[in-house]
């Protein structure tokens, strides 16, 4: 069976406008706390038709092939992804609802493309995520050195 990783950036596992601004341009009142979360006062509903209280937007970062896909994959359905290896095309999300402490706190993980290639549109989603988490290879060292390219001048706004 072969992975359909081509068909990212066309929301392939959720529609796009189910991100946090989508709300706002529905014209839906979304309370935002000032560090940015969306905190609504009553449960909202997920594309995946779960509720939730909390959302927090979360990207995977890394260099192609240390296994970003991989990873949402297994957190999300805990399925492993053996096989030929499809490089990510741009940016896709998914989305998770986990129940912490009687909270029902829904991440949205973005999964990045590595390649060099679409940097710049990676890059444009940081700014508004509230954790980057910065993968690499523990085999190749040059996927842990490159990590600093990601560097705070790149997410805080200028
Ligand atoms: N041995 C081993 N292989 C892994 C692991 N995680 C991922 N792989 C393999 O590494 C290859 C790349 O994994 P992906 O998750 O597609 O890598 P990626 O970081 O999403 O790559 P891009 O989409 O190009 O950015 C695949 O062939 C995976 O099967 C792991 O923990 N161990």
């Amino acid at each position: 069976m072969s992975r359909k990783k081509a068909v990212k950036g066309k929301g392939s596992s959720n529609t796009p406008n189910s991100s946090p601004s989508s709300d706002k341009e529905k014209g839906k009142k979304v309370p935002t706390q000032s560090n940015g979360v969306v905190h609504p006062s009553r449960p909202s509903l997920s594309n995946s038709g779960e509720f939730y209280d909390i959302a927090f937007k979360v990207m995977l970062v890394g260099d192609s092939g240390v296994g970003k896909t991989c990873l949402l994959v297994r957190f999300k359905d805990g399925a492993f992804l053996a096989g030929s290896f499809i490089s990510t095309v741009g940016i896709d999300f998914r989305n998770k609802v986990l129940n912490i402490d009687g909270v029902r706190v829904k991440l949205q993980i973005w999964d990045t493309a590595g390649q060099e290639r679409f940097r710049s549109v990676t890059h444009a989603y940081y700014r508004d995520a509230h954790a980057l988490l910065l993968l690499y290879d523990v085999t190749n060292k040059a996927s842990f050195d490159n990590i600093q390219s990601v560097n705070r001048f790149e997410i805080l706004p200028k």
